[in-house]
């Protein structure tokens, strides 16, 4: 069985040139690039616009609203087409439908629908954070749980730590696509980041994408960062 983890690079900046030197100096590295709330509050959906017309785009808002909120929202994207999208798996299966049935609508062939992404709990969280929530049990269980209700109600995929891989496969299998931030190389800061592992932990665990942000774009050379990260993901 041949699965190929993919490599996404967060541009996590306020700066259009700096996100286009980003883009220059990693294409053909990378297999996508993530523009997020920083980039999108800052720069606008416009400049979000035309960066998706050049590159494969992840685009991370995290909308986690009323589902009629958050299905107006998705239909307002409708001439964006990012690769994948995500949104908050805590919003509730009501707004996971709403936001599926949302892109079913404002984009109509299947090829050109972003894929739906559920954030499950965030890698920069712990138990202890976690509990202070009001939510007991392990990490692992609430990944679980959210992973399992946002795909029954239509969720093309999850976002989770590498630390719950293992245990989403079991649960879900080899469907949902696993998209995968708390990515660190051996040695890197970690951050923010509390549940952490390293680009080939993460690959053997069976990541279809790794998100790394600040390991790639915090380095002296970007571009061999990247080039080095996707040689650990082809050597597993
Ligand atoms: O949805 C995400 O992409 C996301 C979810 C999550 O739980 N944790 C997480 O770090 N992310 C994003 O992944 C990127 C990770 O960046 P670095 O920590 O710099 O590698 C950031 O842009 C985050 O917004």
């Amino acid at each position: 069985m041949s699965h190929r983890t993919r490599l996404i690079a967060a541009l996590d900046t306020q700066s259009v040139q700096q996100a286009e030197l980003w883009a220059q100096e990693l294409s053909g590295t990378v297999d996508a690039l993530k523009l997020g709330l920083e980039f999108t509050y800052s720069c606008g959906l416009d400049v979000v616009r035309e960066f998706s017309q050049k590159h494969p785009l992840f685009l991370d808002l995290k909308l986690h609203d009323i589902p009629n909120t958050v299905a107006g929202g998705l239909s307002a994207l409708r001439d964006i087409k990012p690769k994948l999208l995500t949104i908050h798996a805590s919003g509730g299966r009501a707004m996971i439908e709403r936001a599926k049935a949302a892109l079913e609508e404002a984009y109509p062939d299947a090829a050109q629908r972003p894929i739906l992404l559920a954030v499950t709990v965030l890698t920069s969280m712990n138990e202890t954070e976690m509990h202070e929530l009001g939510v007991s049990g392990t990490v692992r269980d609430q990944v679980s749980r959210l992973g399992k209700m946002a795909i029954s109600a239509g969720a093309d995929g999850l976002v989770c730590s590498p630390q719950e891989i293992d245990l989403l496969r079991q649960n879900l299998g080899s469907g949902p696509a696993l998209v995968v931030p708390g990515i660190r190389p051996a040695g890197a800061a970690s951050d923010d980041q509390k549940r952490i592992m390293t680009p080939a932990q993460a690959a053997k665990a069976g990541a279809d994408w790794i998100v790394v942000g600040r390991p790639i774009t915090r380095s002296e050379n970007p571009a061999a960062t990247a080039r080095a990260i996707q040689e650990e993901l082809q050597a597993v």
